[in-house]
């Protein structure tokens, strides 16, 4: 009876374990199914499916046509009264580099993720007010543009701009004035007659400064700053630095106002 029972609740178990066996092989038969459908819908994916592996949404490889074309742009305008309510824009584009300049077609139309456009390609004609739209004085790229020539010398020991800095803090007359008032008008013939040592008048922006002391400060040379010994430097000055702020530097050397009357 013992030995009955006992085979008996093996072979429970072991049915149990069958069962158990056929539902965990169902399960895996049922997600194979799903995976293999995955599969079908995703066809042109070069995924794997029987790897573990996450699903992601790759978008479009970037059009190179459309960068090479933007790397041959000169110069490009985009006129917003012709876009279309699409979310698409008229550009045009001038200078196009040789080779494209000549093209059949010289409309070209185009996508860049959500942004749609139509190139139009006005081969080497300059843009013009006449057509409304924007002027560039030159035409030419910036990278046409010849650098302008750094001339800047190296100082000589005690004459960097901080040497100047503290000179003008220390010295009492950098100006010569000897007691004279700086609150004068000073002629053009004035300036003319004051250019020999540690008397070397210019005119910059209406005000006259002697510049004598400066000389071999000034980071352009001094056969340059000899040149706007006894005239009116302004122009010259702008010319090569219009962003130094003169006023500040020769503030000590301050002789006193043009008269522009004369
Ligand atoms: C009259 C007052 C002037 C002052 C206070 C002055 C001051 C300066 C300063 C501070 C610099 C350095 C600029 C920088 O590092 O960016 C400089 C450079 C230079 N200055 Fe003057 N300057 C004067 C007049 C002139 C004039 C009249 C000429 C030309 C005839 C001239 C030609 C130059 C040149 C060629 C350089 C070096 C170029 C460069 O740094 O780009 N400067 N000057």
């Amino acid at each position: 009876m013992v030995y009955f029972l006992r085979n008996f609740r093996i072979k429970i178990i072991s049915m149990q374990h069958s069962v158990g066996e056929n539902f965990e092989r169902k399960k895996r038969e049922k997600k194979k199914r799903e995976l293999l459908e995955r599969n079908r819908v995703y066809a042109d994916s070069p995924m794997d499916i029987d790897n573990d592996f996450t699903f992601c949404q790759v978008s479009k490889p970037v059009d190179l046509e459309t960068n090479k074309l933007a790397s041959d742009i000169a110069e490009i305008s985009i006129e917003e009264g012709s876009s279309n309510g699409s979310g698409s824009s008229q550009v045009t584009v001038f200078g196009l580099r040789d080779g494209l300049s000549n093209d059949s077609n010289p409309k070209k139309e185009g996508t860049v993720g959500s942004l749609s456009f139509t190139v139009t390609n006005k081969g080497s004609s300059q843009p013009s007010e006449a057509n409304n739209l924007p002027v560039k004085s030159s035409g030419l790229r910036s990278s046409d543009k010849k650098p302008t020539v750094r001339a800047k010398v190296p100082f000589e020991k005690g004459y960097s701009q901080m040497d100047w800095l503290k000179l003008t803090r220390t010295h009492p007359d950098l100006a010569g004035l000897k007691g004279q008032s700086s609150k004068r008008l000073i002629s053009m013939d004035e300036v003319r007659k004051h250019q020999t040592e540690g008397q070397m008048w210019t005119v910059l922006k209406g005000r006259v400064y002697n510049i004598s002391p400066y000389m071999k400060f000034h980071p352009g040379g001094v056969d340059m700053l000899m040149k706007a010994v006894g005239k009116d430097s302004t122009s010259l000055f702008n010319k090569y630095h219009a962003w130094v702020n003169a006023e500040f530097l020769l503030e000590k050397c301050f002789v006193g106002t043009l008269d522009e009357g004369q």
